[in-house]
C-alpha cells in the first residue's frame, strides 16, 4: 500500500514551504506531490521545486466538488504512468489541498474508491497553521477549524515571527490530541511528519487523555473552552473489556447514519473479542469509515480499546452511553475524557 499524506492548512499558512522542504529530502525520492489548486490561474505548482514527473496538478477547482474525479483518476493512473515512462516506482504521495478545502472529501475518496482503497492508505493528515494569523483564522473561518480538527499533526509555522502562546492555545482548544510541531521555513524532520496513522499514536493519545483526566485533582486543570472551540470537541475513550465486532460495527454504523456530518474524525485501536491477539485500527471521517485494518500484534502491553472522537456539537456522555448499549458493556468499563 502506498502511504498518502494529506497536507492541508489555511491560505498562506506555509503548506508549499513545508512540502518543498520534505520533497528535498533524499529519502523521499520516490514521493510524488499532488497539488490541488483553486482558481483560474494556479501558481502553487510553479513554486514546488521538483521535477515535473514528481508533480501532478489538479486544477479543475476545489477538491470538494469537481476535482474529486480528477484526484481519483490521477491516483489510479499514477503507478502505470511511472512504469510507462520508465520513472522510479511511486513509494509515497503527498497531497497538498487548497487553503480553503475541506479535507474530508479527499479522505473519503481515499477510503471508499475501491481502486484507491486497495492501493493507497492514509498515512496522516498534516495541517499547517501560522503563528501570526493562525488564531484569528481559526476563529473566523470554519474551514480552518475543520482542517485543524481532522489533523493528526498540526505544524505551527513561521515561528520566527511571533511567540507561540496564542496559537498553541487556539490549536489545543480545537484538537488537543493531535501532535504538534513548531517549524520555521518548513524545517521539519521526516520522522515527525510521516507515519502518523499506525494506530499506535491514536491509542496512546486516547489513553494519555483518559489517564490524565482521571489522575488530575486540580480543579483548574485543562478542558476549558475558548472562543475557538465553541463547536468542536475532542473526546477520548478507553474500554476495559473486549468488544464483539458485530456489536461494535453496528454502533459505528448507527453513529455514522445519525451523526455523520458532525463526526469530524473517529480513530482508534479496538480489542475485538473474536481475535484478541490482533487489534483493529478503525478510521472514520464523517459518515464514512475506512475498511478496518488488522495489526499483526498489539503495539504494547496495553490491550484495551482506545478511541478518539473529534466531533461537532456532541456530548461525550452520548457517545459513551450508546457504546455501552450497542457493545453490551457496563458503563463503568468505559472511561472517558474531554481532552
Ligand atoms: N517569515 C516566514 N515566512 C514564511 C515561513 N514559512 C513560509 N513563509 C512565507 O509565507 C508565505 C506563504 O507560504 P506558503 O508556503 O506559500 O503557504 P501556502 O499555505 O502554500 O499558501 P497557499 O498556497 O496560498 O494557500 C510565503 O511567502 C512563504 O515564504 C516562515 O517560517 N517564516
Amino acid at each position: 500500500m502506498i502511504p498518502v499524506t494529506v497536507l492541508t492548512g489555511f491560505l498562506g499558512s506555509g503548506k508549499t514551504t513545508l512540502l518543498n522542504r520534505l520533497l528535498s529530502e533524499p529519502d523521499l525520492a520516490g514521493t510524488v506531490a499532488i497539488i490541488n489548486e483553486f482558481g483560474e490561474i494556479g501558481l502553487d505548482h510553479l513554486l514546488v521545486e521538483v521535477t515535473q514527473e514528481r508533480l501532478a496538478l489538479l486544477d479543475n477547482g476545489c477538491v470538494c466538488c469537481t476535482v474529486r474525479d480528477d484526484l481519483v483518476e490521477t491516483l489510479k493512473t499514477l503507478e502505470a504512468r511511472h512504469v510507462a515512462e520508465g520513472l522510479p516506482p511511486v513509494t509515497r504521495v503527498i497531497l497538498e489541498t487548497t487553503g480553503l478545502a475541506d479535507p474530508a472529501p479527499i479522505l473519503h475518496a481515499l477510503m471508499v474508491e475501491p481502486d484507491l482503497a486497495q492501493r493507497y492508505r492514509i498515512d496522516g493528515v498534516v495541517t499547517t497553521v501560522d503563528v501570526v494569523n493562525g488564531a484569528d483564522t481559526l476563529t473566523r473561518h470554519p474551514e480552518a477549524r475543520k482542517q485543524a480538527a481532522v489533523a493528526d499533526l498540526i505544524v505551527v509555522t513561521k515561528t520566527d515571527l511571533a511567540p507561540l502562546n496564542e496559537i498553541e492555545a487556539a490549536v489545543a482548544a480545537i484538537n488537543p490530541m493531535a501532535r504538534r510541531l513548531a517549524v520555521m521555513d518548513g524545517q521539519a524532520r521526516l520522522a515527525d511528519v510521516l507515519g502518523l496513522s499506525s494506530g499506535t499514536q491514536w491509542a496512546e493519545e486516547a489513553a494519555q487523555a483518559v489517564e490524565h483526566d482521571h489522575a488530575c485533582t486540580d480543579p483548574h486543570c485543562g478542558h476549558h473552552h475558548s472562543p475557538h472551540s465553541s463547536d468542536i470537541a475532542s473526546y477520548a475513550f478507553v474500554v476495559e473489556e473486549p468488544v464483539a465486532w458485530a456489536d461494535f460495527r453496528q454502533w459505528l454504523d448507527y453513529f455514522a447514519a445519525l451523526k455523520g456530518a458532525d463526526l469530524l474524525r473517529v480513530k482508534g485501536l479496538v480489542h475485538i473479542a473474536e481475535e484478541p491477539e490482533r487489534p483493529l485500527v478503525i478510521h472514520g471521517v464523517q459518515h464514512i469509515f475506512h475498511p478496518p485494518r488488522r495489526l499483526e500484534a498489539w503495539p504494547s502491553d496495553d490491550r484495551r480499546t482506545r478511541l478518539v472522537f473529534i466531533v461537532r456539537n456532541m456530548e461525550r456522555e452520548m457517545i459513551a452511553r450508546t457504546l455501552s448499549k450497542f457493545a453490551r458493556l457496563a458503563p463503568q468499563g468505559i472511561r472517558s475524557a474531554a481532552a
